[in-house]
C-alpha cells in the first residue's frame, strides 16, 4: 500500500532536507509515541512500528509529531521541525520537555463562562506565536453561556489579536465540528489547549470519533520515573492528525519572548521608544508606553497583562538556564560513570 507521505504531514519543507542518497535508502516516519528506549512511529502506510533508540538518540531530544528517517530497523536521524511546543518540566532537573512538534494549528480553547479572560488566552497565543503555530481561539459552550452573551465572549476574544481566528462553538454539534475541520483537513496537525472541563474532550470526540485517553504512563527505571505519552496522534475525520498529550494540556509558559513580542507589537515597539532601555513603564521620565497610555492610545489593563505576562516568562525561562547550567556539571558526572559502567561491561 502506498499512502502518500503528505498524508502523515509531510511537506517540501521535510523534503528539502533530504538528501540523494537519503531519499533512496531511509524511509521519512512521524512518531507517534515516545518511549524512554524507543519511540512508536507511523510509517508512509500508515503502520505503526516501534522502534529502539539506539546510539546518540535519546528520548528526551524527540517529541510527538517529529518526522524521523529509518533504514527499518533503526533511527537514523530527526528532521528539524516546522514548529515546538515545549514546557517547563516538573522537577529539580528543571528542563524544557518537548511536548509536540510540527503542529500547524493550535485550538486555544475556552468557555462562554466564568473561564474566559483575556490573560489566559494571552498566554496561550504567546505559546503558539512562539512555537509558529497558527492560533485559533475556541469558544464552546455558546449554547450555554453564564455571564453574558455567547457572541459578547466572541467579540471580547476578538480583540485579543486580529491574527487570531475566533470560533463560537457548541462543541457537541456536529455542524459546529464541521466549521472547526477546515484546520484538519489531511496533512494538517492540530492540538487543542485549554484549562480543565472547557470541553477539550468533547472537541476530540468529535474531530476524530474516538474516545481519547490522556493518562500519563509511567516508566519506572533506576534513576527514578520517566513519564512518557499514550498513543498521542489521533487521525481526523476530516483526514488530518490530532496530537493529545497530558503535556500539551498542562502548558506552561517559558521561553516565549518572542511569542509575547507578536501578540504585544504596539507595546513592545513603544517600549523600544523609551528613554531608558530597561525601563519599567512604571513612571519613569520619558516612558513611550505611559505616554501612549496618558494619551488613551492604549488599553492600560493590557499594558499590565503585557508586563506580567513577561515577568512570568522571565522567572520560567530563568530557571531553566540556571537548572541547566546546573545540570551540566552533573551531567559530566553520570556521564563519566556511564562510561565507567559500558567498560566494565565491555560494551
Ligand atoms: N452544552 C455544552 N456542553 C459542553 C460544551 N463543551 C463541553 N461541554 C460539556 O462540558 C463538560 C466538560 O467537557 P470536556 O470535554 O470533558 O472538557 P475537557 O476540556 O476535556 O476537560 P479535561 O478532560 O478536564 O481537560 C462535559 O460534560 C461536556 O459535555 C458545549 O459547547 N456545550
Ligand atoms: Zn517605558
Amino acid at each position: 500500500m502506498t499512502t502518500d507521505l503528505t498524508d502523515l504531514g509531510w511537506s517540501q519543507f521535510f523534503n528539502g532536507q533530504l538528501d540523494l542518497e537519503e531519499i533512496g535508502t531511509l524511509t521519512p516516519v512521524r512518531l507517534s509515541e515516545v518511549r524512554r528506549r524507543s519511540v512508536v512511529a507511523l510509517t508512509p502506510a500508515l503502520e505503526r512500528v516501534e522502534i529502539a533508540l539506539t546510539g546518540d538518540h535519546v528520548a528526551t531530544d524527540m517529541a510527538v509529531g517529529d518526522f524521523a528517517l529509518t533504514d527499518g530497523t533503526r533511527l537514523i536521524r530527526l528532521l528539524e521541525r516546522k514548529t515546538l511546543i515545549s514546557r517547563k518540566a516538573a522537577g529539580i532537573a528543571a528542563q524544557a520537555q518537548l511536548i509536540a512538534a510540527n503542529i500547524d494549528t493550535l485550538f486555544i480553547t475556552t468557555s462562554c463562562n466564568q473561564d474566559f479572560n483575556e490573560a489566559r488566552l494571552e498566554r496561550y497565543l504567546a505559546i503558539a506565536l512562539d512555537a509558529e503555530a497558527v492560533p485559533v481561539i475556541v469558544i464552546t459552550r455558546k449554547d450555554r453561556p453564564e455571564e453574558m452573551p455567547a457572541e459578547d465572549y466572541e467579540t471580547r476574544a476578538k480583540s485579543i489579536y486580529e491574527g487570531a481566528e475566533v470560533m463560537l462553538v457548541n462543541a457537541k454539534d456536529a455542524e459546529d465540528i464541521a466549521r472547526l475541520e477546515r484546520y484538519c483537513g489531511r496533512g494538517q496537525t492540530i492540538a487543542l489547549v485549554g484549562s480543565s472541563g472547557v470541553g477539550k474532550s468533547t472537541l476530540a470526540r468529535g474531530l476524530t470519533g474516538e474516545e481519547i485517553e490522556v493518562g500519563e504512563i509511567r516508566e519506572d527505571d533506576a534513576k527514578g520515573r520517566h513519564t512518557t505519552t499514550a498513543r498521542s496522534m489521533h487521525r481526523m475525520h476530516a483526514g488530518g492528525w490530532l496530537i493529545d498529550t497530558p503535556g500539551m494540556r498542562e502548558l506552561a509558559l517559558h521561553d516565549a519572548s518572542e511569542g509575547i513580542a507578536t501578540l504585544f507589537e504596539d507595546i513592545t515597539e513603544l517600549a523600544a521608544m523609551c528613554k531608558f532601555s530597561d525601563c519599567r513603564h512604571r513612571g519613569e521620565p520619558g516612558c513611550a508606553v505611559r505616554a501612549a497610555v496618558e494619551a488613551g492610545e492604549l488599553d492600560p489593563e493590557r499594558v499590565e497583562r503585557w508586563r506580567k505576562l513577561l515577568e512570568e516568562d522571565a522567572r520560567n525561562t530563568e530557571t531553566i538556564a540556571e537548572a541547566r547550567d546546573r545540570g551540566r556539571k552533573f551531567s559530566k558526572t553520570v556521564k563519566s560513570a556511564k562510561k565507567a559502567k559500558s567498560a566494565r561491561r565491555g560494551e
